[in-house]
């Protein structure tokens, strides 16, 4: 059955912090594989360090972090990509001066096959049809949400197993997060397994196969999202809604 395979992604009492204390506080949760599981809180509470834990790039300080079953907490973040978790950051982090082609290819790089990278690539120009119109652009050039469809392609050009994807929403116009989140969709139609932060949980509640609401560094709820949405007093109390 479903629940007892064993998830892409499970993280076990993760505690994680910078030079101050713990930011995290005993983080658990599990991404099944074919599924959208979302994170959804304030900023400023621990979201993006959450993802960037998993990815290696912040310094767990207690718990398990675990791919496929198998631990991955003690991984450097090259190691991480390479174990088949994405990990599509905040803002845009591209390179300015390269094209949107070079770019992308850039999410490939733990993978040495040609015919590998090639094949992600005609996927990525299929999902993202506006990316291979503007395939030799360079990126500075790009519009915000042209910049974030980049970003998402390179984390697809990973081919990893799990996609971890911060606030895809983050400083684009309400038409332009439509068109993001739709992305998101199809991605989610094609059975992708997806760890999702966003601040506002209306935006993804209908993508979502269960939320977290993560306030100051703790899971206080988890569940179907659109249990969260009926929930008007934890809405008010910790997202302001
Ligand atoms: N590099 C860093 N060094 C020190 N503290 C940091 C660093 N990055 C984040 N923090 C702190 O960790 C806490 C959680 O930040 P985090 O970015 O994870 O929150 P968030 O929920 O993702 O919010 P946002 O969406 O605004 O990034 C904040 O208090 C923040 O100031």
């Amino acid at each position: 059955m479903a629940e007892h395979k064993t998830p892409a992604l499970a993280v076990d009492g993760l505690s994680a912090g910078y030079d101050g204390p713990d930011v995290l506080h005993g983080i658990s949760l599990t991404v099944p594989k074919g599924q959208i599981v979302t994170v959804v809180g304030p900023n400023g509470h621990g979201k993006s360090t959450l993802l960037r834990t998993i990815s290696g790039l912040t310094r767990l300080r207690q718990g398990r972090i675990l791919a496929e079953g198998r631990e991955i907490q003690k991984l450097r973040p090259h190691q991480v990509a390479a174990a088949g978790i994405a990990h599509v950051p905040q803002g845009d982090l591209l390179f300015p001066e390269m094209t949107v082609y070079e770019n992308l290819l850039m999410g490939a790089y733990t993978t040495p096959v040609a015919e590998t990278v090639e094949k992600r690539l005609d996927f990525v120009y299929g999902l993202l049809p506006r990316l291979k119109e503007r395939h030799g652009q360079i990126a500075s050039s790009l519009s915000g949400g042209e910049r974030r469809m980049v970003g998402i392609g390179r984390g697809l050009m990973a081919g990893g197993d799990v996609m971890m994807i911060d606030e895809p929403s983050l400083g684009l116009a309400p038409l332009v997060i439509e068109q993001i989140y739709e992305v998101i969709g199809q991605l989610r139609a094609e059975g992708r397994t997806i760890l999702l932060v966003e601040e506002n949980p209306a935006r993804v509640a209908h993508l979502s196969d269960v939320m977290h609401l993560l306030d100051d560094g703790r899971i206080v709820w988890s569940g179907a999202p659109q249990d969260l949405l009926e929930r008007e007093e934890l809405l008010s109390t910790y997202l302001g809604g």
